[in-house]
């Protein structure tokens, strides 16, 4: 399968933490590529660095463009920047801090297809309420405004609002992380079925091996910046041989 986004030797310290140490990974196009471990083992640090919303003290991130993979230091600022506002999405652990309340529904979606550069209102508002519709929020809510929305209703906004620009990457950190469970197998539900009908590549952040085993091809298993382990979902989780890993999967470490 084609690479898409490639992660060499990330280095990362905040003070004397080293929040990443020597990350490197390799994530193909289509697939699902979760990133699970305890809180603090770096996962949203790693998140952070790949999506180019943080630069790395040493090592880097290539995105293959076609046949061109250049880094996102070479590639610079500007065109990072367009990469997130198109051809990437990323959702947000909370739909409140990622969308504009003070704007409706179709608004924020519309805001991101004008920021790739729709300009026609008509297909705008159209655009808009087909997104409503597939992620199951009633298309009439278009011109409310979110702050009347429940939480799964937010949610499921924001990820309208990423999917609007058919990005072919999308990051999620923790995406049902602030949800009650009955809603989560919701979201889970529909995340599963849009990322697989959109071929998504998708860089997931969780501490949920559920959420982890429900949607991802591939994991890795971070722990004190370090991987500690890779592969396959299902053979990690069900042969894991580190014995961190092993911990994780028998949920005897915090969240
Ligand atoms: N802005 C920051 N300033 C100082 N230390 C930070 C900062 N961001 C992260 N850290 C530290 O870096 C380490 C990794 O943090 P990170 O948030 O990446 O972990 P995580 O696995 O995502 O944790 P969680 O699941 O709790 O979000 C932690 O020790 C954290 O305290």
């Amino acid at each position: 399968m084609t690479p898409l986004l490639q992660a060499r030797g990330l280095t990362h310290r905040f003070g004397r933490v080293p929040a990443l140490d020597d990350v490197s990974l390799l994530l193909r196009r289509h697939e699902i590529l979760a990133i699970v471990g305890e809180s603090g083992s770096g996962k949203t640090t790693l998140l952070n660095v790949l999506s180019g919303r943080l630069a790395p003290q040493s090592g880097d991130v290539l995105f293959h463009d076609g046949s061109a993979a250049l880094s996102l230091a070479a590639r610079g600022e500007i065109a990072v920047r367009k990469l997130q506002r198109a051809r990437w999405g990323y959702v947000a652990q909370d739909p409140r801090a990622a969308l504009r309340l003070d704007i409706t529904a179709g608004g924020n979606i519309g805001e991101r297809l004008m920021a790739s550069g729709a300009r026609n209102y008509a297909e705008i508002r159209a655009t808009a309420s087909r997104w409503l519709e597939a992620v199951e929020i009633d298309p009439q809510r278009l011109d409310d405004l979110p702050r009347t929305f429940s939480g799964g209703m937010l949610q499921r906004l924001q990820i309208a609002a990423t999917l609007v620009t058919d990005p072919e990457l999308v990051f999620m950190d923790e995406p049902t992380g602030g949800l009650d469970v009955s809603v989560q197998a919701r979201i889970l539900d529909l995340i599963r079925s849009l990322v697989r009908r959109l071929g998504l590549a998708v860089l997931l952040v969780t501490h949920d091996i559920g959420v982890a085993r429900l949607l991802a091809d591939r994991l890795i298993v971070m722990r004190h910046g370090r991987i500690v382990e890779h592969g396959l979902t299902d053979q990690v989780l069900d042969d894991p041989h580190h014995e961190y890993t092993q911990l994780l999967v028998a949920s005897v470490l915090p969240a």
